[in-house]
C-alpha cells in the first residue's frame, strides 16, 4: 500500500484522533508513523504529527492531532477549535472501557456539529482487542454503532498489528481524498455556472444596445 514507486501528485490531510482516556490515542499515533508500539507514552497536550505518506500512489502530507480527552470538561468545550481545524475523524475506544466506547456517540455528534454537516470522514477504531479476558464490548456493538452513524469500523490491537493501524488510518485518508475531490467539484461547477452567468449578462446587454 506504502510502496514508493509511480508517486502522482501531492496532497494535504489533516486528521484529528479522538478518544476517552487511555484508549490509545498515542499509541495509534506512533505506531502509524513510526511501526513501533513502546507500550507507555507520557503526554499531557495536543500535539501535532505531521509525516508524509504514499497511499494508493500517491504522497499524502498528513498532519495528525493527538488529542487530550476534553469532552467532560466543565470549560466551554475546548475540544471544538480542534474539530474545526480537521479534516477527518478517528473516533478510538477500547474494547476493555464501557466509558470510552459512549464517549463515541458524544464526539461524533459534537464533530456534526461543529462541523454544521453530516458525512465528514470518520473512523471507528475499537482498540486493543488482545486484551480478550477484559472485553466489556462486544464487536457485534462497535459494528452496530458505525453502522448507525455511517463510519467505517475497525477492530484492532495497536499493539499487536501495524498493518490493522495502517489500513484503519489509510482508509480514512481516502474518505478525507473523497471529500477534497467533491469539493474541488462543487466549486468547480460553481465557477462554470457564474463564467455562464457572466457571459449571458453580457450577451443580454449587448442585445439591449442594439435595441436601442
Ligand atoms: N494491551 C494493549 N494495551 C494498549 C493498546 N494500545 C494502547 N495500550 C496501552 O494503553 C495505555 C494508554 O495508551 P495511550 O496511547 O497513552 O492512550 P491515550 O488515549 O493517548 O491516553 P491519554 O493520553 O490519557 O488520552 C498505555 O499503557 C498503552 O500501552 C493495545 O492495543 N493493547
Amino acid at each position: 500500500m506504502m510502496d514508493s514507486g509511480g508517486a502522482r501528485n501531492m496532497a494535504k490531510a489533516k486528521l484529528v484522533v479522538l478518544g476517552h482516556d487511555s484508549c490509545g490515542k498515542t499509541a495509534l499515533c506512533v505506531r502509524f508513523i513510526t511501526m513501533r508500539f513502546i507500550g507507555e507514552y507520557d503526554h499531557e497536550k495536543e500535539v501535532t504529527y505531521r509525516c508524509r505518506k504514499l497511499v494508493d500512489k500517491e504522497v499524502i502530507d498528513l498532519e495528525i492531532l493527538d488529542t487530550v480527552n476534553k469532552l467532560e470538561s466543565q470549560v466551554a468545550n475546548p475540544m471544538e477549535s480542534s474539530i474545526r481545524w480537521g479534516d477527518g475523524f478517528l473516533i478510538i475506544y477500547s474494547v476493555t472501557d464501557r466509558s470510552s466506547f459512549e464517549s463515541v456517540l458524544r464526539l461524533k455528534r459534537l464533530i456534526d456539529h461543529v462541523k454544521r454537516t453530516l458525512g465528514i470522514p470518520t473512523v471507528i477504531v475499537a482498540n486493543k482487542c488482545d486484551m480478550e479476558n477484559g472485553r466489556v464490548v462486544r464487536r457485534e456493538e462497535g459494528q452496530a454503532l458505525a453502522g448507525d452513524l455511517r463510519c467505517s469500523f475497525f477492530e484492532l490491537s495497536v499493539a499487536e498489528s501495524a498493518t490493522a493501524v495502517e489500513t484503519a488510518v489509510c482508509q480514512l485518508i481516502r474518505e478525507v481524498r473523497v471529500e477534497f475531490s467533491k469539493h474541488i467539484l462543487a466549486m468547480e461547477k460553481c465557477s462554470r455556472m457564474l463564467q455562464m452567468r457572466h457571459a449571458l449578462k453580457k450577451k443580454l446587454r449587448r442585445s439591449k444596445t442594439m435595441q436601442w
